[in-house]
């Protein structure tokens, strides 16, 4: 098992990456004081309840915790105001109390859905997250917690970060390879925007990564993390530094949301973002390589990189007028210099954008 630390002063707290780990679960929470005499809340959805919930629940009763369980239906719709109610409901027939935890059994779904409850619920209540995507490497560190709203991306949501992170690698065998994919979109964003030696060795490890080997996940997920960590570390609350791990998203947001938040994965559209941002990163001067490049990187990984003529260019641009990158009446960007540099980049043209949109679509 690895360790590494999100630094925070006293809300620091560990990212544990290891095998085996959800069997020892209840250690880890009592390890970081988590209450035995209230009941946690486990969050999870359809499908990782079913291979994981009961070795969870089976442990953590064993440790001495009482558990309730909610499982919500899977994908991205499930970060919804009326899931978000089903759940507050869960917990307060469960008989949650202010010491209560709320423990995130998923991908960034569930994360994001159950930290929001955790932000929310009597205020406030303690947060674990047990990730079971590649993608939730991103999601489950950083403390960013929310859910959707049908205009707009992540827009109802707080800043509540978790207690620990448990990252039990061996869940990640079950995940069907379209999952795989774009999770690895976000793990090679972590390349793309601070280190390029690790972009190009995801490139070059693609196939081991896609293989799910153990040595090869466990390097990438590291890595990913540590990046996410030192990020969030410098600026937890995104007053400057911490924009620039939405890389790909100002489009990709969009995407997902014209798209009614079914069609695209969270990686694939972030995916397909992040060549729109190489091809804006070029029109403002850097080296026209870069795109291919990306395109290259991307593909390897089994990702879209172009996109598709039926999602409106005038619906996709008024999307991104909703996103919260839309500040003071213009659009930012994270824009690339070079693989491994980028630079936010405020009032970027629209017609910029159009164009860029317009080039996306020629490529498909
Ligand atoms: N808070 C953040 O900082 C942050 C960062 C990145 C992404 N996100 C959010 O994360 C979400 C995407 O996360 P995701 O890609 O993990 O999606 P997800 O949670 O929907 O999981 C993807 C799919 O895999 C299934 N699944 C999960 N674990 C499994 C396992 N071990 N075996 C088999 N199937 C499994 C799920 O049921 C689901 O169908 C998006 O909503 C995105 O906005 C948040
Ligand atoms: O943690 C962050 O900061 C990120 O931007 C990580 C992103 O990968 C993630 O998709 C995040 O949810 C985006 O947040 P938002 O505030 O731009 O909606
Ligand atoms: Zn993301």
């Amino acid at each position: 098992m690895s360790t590494l630390t999100v630094q925070l002063g006293e809300r620091s707290y560990p990212i544990h990456i290891g095998r085996g780990l959800l069997h020892r679960a209840g250690e880890f929470l009592k390890e970081r004081g988590i209450a035995q005499k209230s009941p946690l809340l486990i969050v999870s959805d359809e499908h990782t309840a079913s291979f994981y919930l009961a070795t969870l629940e089976s442990n953590l009763q064993k440790s001495g915790y009482k558990t309730e369980s909610f499982v919500v239906k899977p994908g991205e719709t499930s970060k919804s105001l009326a899931v978000f109610e089903q759940v507050i409901t869960a917990a307060i027939q469960g008989g949650l109390d202010r010491h209560s935890a709320v423990i995130a059994l998923g991908g960034g779904v569930v994360g994001d859905l159950a930290g929001f409850v955790a932000a929310s619920y009597m205020r406030g209540v303690k947060f674990v997250q047990i990730p079971t995507t590649i993608l939730a490497h991103d999601s489950s560190v950083g403390g960013k917690v929310g859910i959707n709203h049908p205009l707009a991306k992540n827009m109802i949501g707080a800043f509540h970060q978790p207690e620990l992170v448990l990252y039990d690698v061996d869940t990640l065998s079950t995940l069907p390879p379209r999952e795989v994919s774009a999770g690895l979109a976000e793990m090679i964003k972590h390349g793309l925007i601070w280190d390029a030696n690790f972009a190009y060795w995801c490139r070059d490890h693609a196939a081991d990564l896609l293989a799910l080997d153990a040595a090869a996940l466990e390097y990438g997920l590291e890595k990913g993390c540590s990046v996410k960590a030192e990020v969030v570390s410098r600026d937890e609350r995104e007053n400057d530094l911490r924009a620039i791990l939405n890389l790909g998203h100002t489009i990709g947001h969009a995407i997902e949301a014209i798209a009614g938040y079914g069609e695209f994965l969270h990686g694939e559209a972030i995916s397909i973002g992040m060549v729109g941002s190489a091809l804006l990163g070029v029109k403002l001067g850097a080296d026209p390589a870069l795109v291919e490049v990306t395109r290259d990187m991307l593909s390897s990984l089994r990702l879209p990189t172009s996109l598709p003529a039926h999602l409106d260019t005038d619906r996709l641009l008024e999307a991104m007028m909703h996103d919260k990158k839309f500040k003071e009446g213009s659009i930012t960007f994270v824009v690339p210099r070079s693989i491994g540099r980028v630079e936010v980049v405020k009032d970027i043209p629209v017609s910029d954008i159009r164009q860029v949109i317009e080039q996306l679509k020629e490529e498909a």
